[in-house]
């Protein structure tokens, strides 16, 4: 049987992980693209000479031409430019917009039939203009951002509660921005979610409100420390648990940027929202049931992440028309 042909746009430090995790998981062949001559085919050779060792298959190539995409199954974009100390996400939007213009037009030319798993940043609004530019139809097109914060805040639980990261479940929904929002009432340990553990004395509710907001800038905490750039490990394992799950039809039920025609309230955006994601790409969208302050906070969010759209609106009108 051929293997899938899995296409990485941007071969940074994101699409170099992500190249590396695809032959451990041995989901495909990649293709490795990005402008920067010699990178993705460095990258490439390298991870390659490294399949011996571990014992995985795949074949790797790297190229600075869109032809390379050609009948690419997976494409996942990660092209342009991450913010360092001092900036916000937001900051990206019109040198990362100009980007997904390109990404866009190169995926709608090479690889139209592809499920395609945004990363660049503002993601929110990247994943919309994406879409936009490669004219896909929007279940195929998701973004990457709650898989990551979700997994911060589990990450962080578990590390409180001295449990398993495998036992604690959350979910982190809207924009992937400042206003994110992660949800108590839908986080777990061994499936009692927080407030009730809360209840129970096993923590308090500061201690809860300290790791909801060490989670909203998980990101910023990276960047931070690292001063050149952004996360790469963690965003990588989460794009890839979202590639899996559409390459072997597993129907996870993940936390994604999705096209919302309606849902939740909202129309013609990309939020992070829970979604199956199977063989047909988006098969649902799960749309609990959010009030009180939730509501609020994810109300709070659409609204930062439409205020991105619409400068995006503004720099590139023509996306609309496409
Ligand atoms: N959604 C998330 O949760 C999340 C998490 C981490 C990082 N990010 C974002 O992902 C993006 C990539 O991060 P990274 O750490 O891999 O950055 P990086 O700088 O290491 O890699 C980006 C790559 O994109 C390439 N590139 C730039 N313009 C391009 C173009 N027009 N066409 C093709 N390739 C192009 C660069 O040459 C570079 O190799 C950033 O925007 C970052 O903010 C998002
Ligand atoms: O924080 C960033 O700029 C990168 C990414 O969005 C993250 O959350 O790690």
């Amino acid at each position: 049987m051929a293997r899938d042909k899995i296409a990485l746009i941007g071969s940074g430090q994101i699409g170099g992980t992500l190249a590396h995790l695809i032959g451990l998981k041995e989901l495909g062949d990649v293709v490795m693209f990005d402008i920067a001559e010699g990178v993705p085919q460095g990258k490439a050779l390298d991870i390659a000479q490294s399949s011996p060792v571990d014992g995985f298959d795949a074949h790797y190539t790297g190229a600075n031409s869109y032809e390379a995409l050609d009948n690419a199954k997976v494409c996942i974009v990660t092209a342009g430019v991450p913010r360092k100390p001092g900036m916000s996400r937001d900051d990206l939007l019109s040198i990362n917009l100009k980007v997904m213009e390109q990404v866009g037009a190169g995926i709608k030319k090479y690889a139209p039939d592809a499920f395609v798993i945004c990363i660049t940043n503002p993601l929110d609004a990247m994943v919309w203009a994406l879409q936009k530019a490669s004219n896909l139809p929007a279940k195929k097109v998701v973004g990457m951002a709650g898989v990551l914060d979700s997994s911060r805040f589990r990450y962080f639980l578990a590390d409180e509660f001295n449990v398993s990261v495998e036992d604690v479940t959350a979910f982190v929904l809207g924009g992937h921005g400042d206003t994110m929002v992660p949800l108590t009432k839908y986080s777990t340990v061994a499936g009692i979610p927080l407030p009730d553990l809360v209840k129970m004395g096993w923590t308090s509710q500061a201690r809860i409100d300290e790791i909801v907001d060490r989670t909203r800038n998980g990101g910023a905490e990276i960047v931070n420390l690292l001063k050149t750039g952004s996360a790469y490990y963690a965003p990588a394992a989460s794009a890839i648990a979202m590639a899996e799950s559409y390459l072997r039809d597993k129907k996870r039920v993940l936390p994604c940027a999705a096209y919302l025609n309606g849902e939740f309230g909202v129309k013609d955006m990309y939020v992070g929202v829970p979604v199956v994601i199977g063989s047909k790409g988006v098969e649902r969208v799960v749309e609990i049931e959010l009030t009180g302050k939730d509501r609020e906070a994810f109300d709070k969010s659409v609204a930062a992440v439409q205020g991105l759209v619409d400068a995006c609106k503004k720099i590139a009108p023509d996306l609309l028309g496409r």
